[in-house]
């Protein structure tokens, strides 16, 4: 199960050098100048988890396996991509599978990199990314329902779901709001993330400030923080630059340098724990001698959909999952000790998995 964030924004805004902050490589190129990036650039990023540390000290784990997720880094879009301005929409094709978007806003002030439109003003920004992102979406409704017709004449009862929902995206978007504010009944969820709309997806947005800026934001970024609130979406700030430099170094060189600029983490760890909360994911965990390990789920899964992401044979032969939740496990240090208190459950298919939860499945082959 691959979690994916596709990260959008105007050219020369920092998204590149977002990404190799995160991937911890080069391999995306980031420079000065306006649609450096043209072919997407895709990588995985451990999720940080300060708990699977614990875990792995505690059970004397040889090695520790972080859950991952994928950032994609497409090009740049500017106002009339829709109707080929700059690059064109194109290589928004590369981002319609993902899950969530990371929408990155020029929050610094550096007469040397150019801005696109030649001020820095994030909130503008941010609605001509947002009209662009609309303008794809509208076409891809449109196209989509013309393509349906002759499924609709046969009633075809799938394609009258799809039709439906395109429906109810096409007004929302013909009002200029985005898909995401279209209110979906539980029963059609499935089919319409399966639409792969990109303004149906979450939004987080990264404010990309300067490195005086990181600990604290500047004008800029509070702008974005109200635009975020008043939509209902999150906003993280970030020093991209900084962020880039920070991923080069030894942990122990990364802590000082963290500790100087006066930042607690990285700016990386809450964009990628911000990323998790916002596709309403959690963790669980399996823990032994040989490795300790997370593991991604959805908010809600049972215990047998988690055995799942582990192996499908898991899932298909559950018997029961013995379950430890995090704290009992760290207060009871360890397995054994959380045994002898009688704070080992014993849960079966019914049971919803929490976040934290160290498990170990019991299953037939
Ligand atoms: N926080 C920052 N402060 C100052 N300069 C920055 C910051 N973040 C990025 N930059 C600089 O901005 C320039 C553009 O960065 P980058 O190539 O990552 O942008 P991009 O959004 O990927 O652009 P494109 O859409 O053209 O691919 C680079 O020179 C980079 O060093
Ligand atoms: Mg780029």
């Amino acid at each position: 199960m691959g979690f994916k964030m596709g990260i959008v924004g105007l050219p020369n805004v920092g998204k590149s050098t977002l990404f190799n902050a995160l991937t911890r490589t080069a391999a995306a190129q980031a420079a000065n100048f306006p649609f450096c990036t043209i072919e997407p650039n895709v990588g995985e990023v451990n999720v940080p988890d300060a708990r699977l540390d614990m875990l792995a000290k505690i059970a004397g784990s040889k090695s520790i396996i972080p859950t991952r997720m994928t950032f994609v880094d497409i090009a740049g879009l500017v106002k009339g991509a829709s109707k080929g301005e700059g690059l064109g929409n194109q290589f928004l094709a590369n981002i319609r599978e993902t899950d969530a978007i990371a929408h990155v806003l020029r929050c610094f002030e550096d007469d040397d990199v150019t801005h696109v439109e030649g001020r820095v003003s994030p909130v503008a920004d941010a609605e001509t990314i947002e009209t662009e992102l609309m303008l794809a979406d509208l076409e891809s409704v449109e196209k989509r329902r013309a393509g349906l017709v002759r499924k609709l004449k046969g009633n075809d009862k799938d394609a009258a779901q799809q039709d439906r929902l395109l429906a109810a995206a096409q007004a929302a978007l013909e009002e200029g709001q985005p898909a995401r504010t279209v209110k979906v009944d539980p029963e059609d969820i499935r089919a319409w993330k399966l639409l792969q709309l990109l303004t149906g997806k979450p939004v987080l947005y990264v404010c990309n400030v300067s490195e005086a800026d990181a600990a604290s934001g500047n004008a800029h970024s509070a702008a974005v923080a109200e635009m975020a609130a008043a939509q209902g979406n999150s906003h993280v700030i970030i020093s991209a630059q900084i962020e880039e430099e920070i991923s080069q170094l030894e942990d122990d060189e990364a802590e000082m340098f963290l500790g100087e600029m006066g930042l607690e983490e990285p700016g990386l760890d809450r964009l990628i724990r911000a990323g998790y909360e916002l596709l309403h994911l959690e963790t669980y965990f399996t823990v032994g001698p040989k490795e300790a390990r997370a593991w991604t789920i959805r908010q809600g899964t049972s215990a047998p959909q988690a055995a799942g992401v582990i192996h499908g044979d898991f899932e298909k032969g559950f018997i029961r999952a013995e379950t430890i939740a995090y704290d009992d496990f760290v207060t009871c240090k360890g397995e054994s000790g959380a045994k002898e208190a009688g704070k080992m459950r014993s849960e079966g298919k019914a049971y919803t998995v929490k976040d934290g939860d160290v498990l170990h499945f019991l299953f037939n082959t």
